[in-house]
Parts: structure tokens; sequence; C-alpha cells
């Protein structure tokens, strides 16, 4: 394998410049899911795509997946699957990705356009969707065409499932997988998906671990239409100082969660996991970098680590509604709507939770007395997966990091959520591994997201060299 691999290894070296483009091609269309004027972008996307495998020889095939659910009047973009390769002979591997990004502004802070990748001299390449998850997604792109430019035979069979939802929920996708995993994904010996961090900047990782995610809604309304303050102030209930209120009772400024019976669900630490925190390279360096700040709740990195990984956490993502603009308008909104959610983490399920957290935020404004109303409700959610490392998936997975990276991985969970995860473990009864290529600072979800070029150019030839040990490892299991 060794001289195959030093050969695919020196055309990813050859074919950098070309896979920076295909990810600048990708960056420069706004995928932005949640948003539905971008809708079209993000079909654009999914088609751009769809091109991109047919050009490298795939079979690709864009599936719809319906009307967006309680939004009829949009089409949900259409999954992007295909096939590399048809070889009863070889391994199946599926890989997952998506296509849709996080909503980006200039105004929101961004140093150089969200949409425009923008390389720095230290290879620090900007752009919304960059790390999340433009540029592990074209990875797997890189991966065949490298292949094709060196001549070296592809090891595997790919099965690739690229969604356009991801960051919305993932809306549709679950009975999409459910339904073909006995069809077009039958022949899927394992999953392997390519979005989510390194711990550090320097130390790649396999996760094994993901949080789940209850995302909810709390609409407060009453006026009919947006007030003036001077006027109305001191004479009607306002619907902004009552959703303040009730989002205050939600979380305390320590991170811990005030909604009584949510702690219960949490399975307890053991001795033996507890021992696992101390090996893991991480450190209160590694959290503050990434932080851009010192402003971390625990001194250690352990509670840290546990923080992100094995309990849950509530946060408050933003108003709907509310006046958000420079300048000092004196308005009393009509309407607001505040969002939150709740990172979950085992024993926690969906719907008890869900009937703790909607019957909190009722008895937190029915204490209010306030003659406006309050509807609360869980947009989407998502069940937490965790697997077991050691799996032949895993082991495949830890031999090309060694040989790219030159370092054994460390075994981690991770505070994101990626909720097909679960579903294609469950749906195809196949292992799912977790197999990063950003680290710790590319800033997915915020400002100047980034993907450094040696994660990109590194991450492509550890996804090939992946498929390499994967077609070596024992077939049993
Ligand atoms: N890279 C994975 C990721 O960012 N996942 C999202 C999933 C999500 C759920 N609801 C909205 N987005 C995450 O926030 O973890
Ligand atoms: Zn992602
Ligand atoms: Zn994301």
């Amino acid at each position: 394998m060794a001289p195959q691999l030093d050969a695919y290894f020196k055309q990813v070296e050859a074919s950098s410049e070309d896979f920076i483009e295909r990810l600048r091609k990708a960056v420069a269309i706004p995928s932005v899911s949640a948003m539905d004027e971008h809708r079209p972008d993000v079909v654009k996307m999914g088609q751009w795509l769809a091109s991109e495998l047919k050009n490298l020889g795939a079979e690709v095939e864009l599936r719809p997946l319906g009307k967006q659910p309680h939004k009829e009047y949009l089409d949900l973009p259409p999954v992007v699957i295909g096939r590399y390769g048809n070889d009863k002979k070889k391994r199946t591997i599926l890989v997952y990705g998506h296509y849709d990004v996080q909503p980006a502004l200039m105004e929101d802070g961004w140093s150089t356009k969200p949409f425009e990748l923008s390389v720095d001299e230290k290879g620090r390449m900007y752009g919304r969707g960059s790390t999340d998850d433009k540029g592990p997604v074209l990875g797997w792109l890189n991966v065949i065409e490298a292949h094709q430019k060196a001549g070296v035979g592809f090891p595997v069979n790919l099965l690739m499932c690229f969604e356009g939802m991801e960051e919305y929920g993932s809306e549709g996708l679950d009975d999409f997988i459910n339904e073909e995993a006995k069809k077009y994904f039958k022949d899927a010996d394992a999953v392997c998906i390519s979005d989510n961090y390194w711990l550090g900047t320097e130390k790649p990782c396999l996760t094994y671990g993901l949080r789940g995610v209850n995302y909810y809604s709390i609409e407060i309304s009453g006026p009919g239409q947006d007030l003036h303050s001077g006027v109305f102030g001191g004479t009607t209930h306002e619907p902004m100082t009552d959703l303040t209120k009730v989002l205050g009772t939600l979380v305390d400024t320590d991170g811990t969660i005030l909604i009584k019976g949510i702690k219960d669900f949490v399975a307890p630490l053991t001795d033996e996991e507890k021992s696992l925190y101390g090996d893991i390279a991480f450190t209160m360096d590694n959290l503050y970098e990434s932080l851009g700040s010192q402003t971390g709740i625990f001194p250690d990195k352990e509670r840290t680590l546990m923080g992100r990984w094995r309990y849950p956490s509530l946060s408050i993502h933003g108003i709907e509604g509310a006046f958000s603009a420079p300048g000092a308008k004196t308005v009393i909104p009509a309407k607001v709507t505040g969002k939150f959610s709740i990172r979950t983490v085992p024993n926690m399920e969906i719907d008890p939770v869900n009937e703790l957290v909607i019957k909190h935020v009722q008895d937190a404004f029915s204490k209010l007395n306030s003659k406006n109303t309050c509807k609360v409700w869980c947009q989407h959610a998502g069940k937490w997966w965790v697997a077991s490392p050691k799996h032949w998936n895993f082991t495949a997975a830890g031999k090309a990091v060694e040989h790219v990276w030159g370092v054994k991985p460390d075994l981690t969970r991770e505070g994101g959520s990626i909720p097909v995860t679960l579903t294609f473990e469950q749906a195809t009864g196949k292992n799912v591994l977790l197999l990063p290529m950003g680290s710790s600072t590319d800033a997915a979800h915020s400002i100047n997201e980034k993907l450094d070029r040696r994660n990109y150019i590194e991450g492509t030839k550890l996804l090939g060299a992946y498929l390499h040990y994967v077609a070596e490892e024992p077939m049993e299991g």
C-alpha cells in the first residue's frame, strides 16, 4: 500500500491549488439553509456538487425531499446521493456531509466577505462553510480526483449522501435515510462523517460521541402592532419584558440549567469514564484560543471537557422581532420570539425533555401575571449519539491519522450535534465514525470561519488514506 499512498499524496500536493479553487467556488454559493431567500442558492449548491461529482465519473442523483414542514411554500433542497465504484470484492464506505451553511453577514463583524474565500499569508482560508462543511465534503471529491490523476486504484466503493438542510435540523433526511438504508445504501459496510473539529490545533482526533439538540421557540405577543414607548410605555404589558423574564429563568450565568428535573436524566459519571479525560490532549489555553477570550466557566480541562461532552447545556440564541439595529428606536415590539436550545446527553430522551421545558416556560410565564399570550414549542430535535470506537472503521482511521499526521489520534466526543449520525447507525446497522478535518480555531457558525490550508490538504490525504486502510482491515465485524 505504501507506494500507492505515496503516489496519491504526491498528487494531492500537486493538485492542491485546484482543490482550493474548488473550495473557492463552493464558498461563493451562499447556501444558507435557514433563510428562505437563500433557498435557490442552496439548490444551486446541490446542483453544483452533483455536477462536480458527475465530472469525476460518479453516478449521481438529486433526490427531492418534498416541502419544508411549517413552511409549505418552500421546497426542501435535494439530497445529493452518489456512488463511485461498484466492485463486489471491495468494501463500501458511505460518506455523509452537508452543503448548506449557517447565515453570515458582513455586519456581524466579518473581516472579509463571508462568501468570498480569502486566503491569508498563514494559509488560513476564510469563508462561510470553509470548515463546516464544504471543505470536508469537497475533501471526498478531491480524494477521487487525486486517485484518478495519480493512476492509483480506488480502494473501496464509495456511497455518498450530501444534504442541504443540516444547519436547520436536517429536515426530511431521517425518513430518507430510513427509506434508502436497504436500497441505495444497502451495500454500506460502514459510515464516515467529516463534520466536526479537532480539540486543539495540532492533534487530530476520531470522534465517537455527539450531544443531541432540542431547539425551542417562545413567542410572546400582545399589542396589535409595534408601539411608541413614550405613548404606550407604562400602559400595556410588553412582550419583550415578559420574554426576557422568561428567558432569565432558564439558565444561570455559570451554565446551570434551571429547569427542574433536567439533571435527573443525565447518566451518572463512572470512575472509568472519569479516568478517560486526563489523557486527552487539551489545555485551557486551547479553550481560550478558540473562545478568543478567557471567559471559560471551569478552571480545569477535565470539567471543561465534561461540560462540552457529557453534561447538557442551555444556550439562548436570539430574539426574532426585537429591535437590534444601531441607534435608539423607542419601540415596543408587538411580538417577539426567543430562541434557545438544549444540548442533550445520555440518557436524555427528546420527548420527556420537551415536556419539562414546555411546562417550565408556561409556569414561568403564568407567574408574570401578564395579559400577553405565550406560545412555546420545540422547533426541531435530534438525539445524542455514543458509539464504540473498537471497530475496524476506527482502527483504519487511526492508522490513517498516524500515517498522515505521525501521531496516534485522541478518541473524543463532541459538544455539537449531527442528528443523522444516530439515524445512519440505526438504519444501516453499521458502525459510524466521525473523522474531522478542521481544528478548534476554525470558528464554525461564527464570524471569520476558516479552514487552514494544511488541514484541507492533509485532510484530503487523510480521507484517502483512511479508505486504503479500510480496504486492508480484516473482513469480520
Ligand atoms: N457541524 C455540525 C453542526 O454544526 N451541527 C449543528 C446542527 C444543528 C442543529 N440545529 C441547528 N443546527 C449544531 O448546531 O450542532
Ligand atoms: Zn456541520
Ligand atoms: Zn454547523
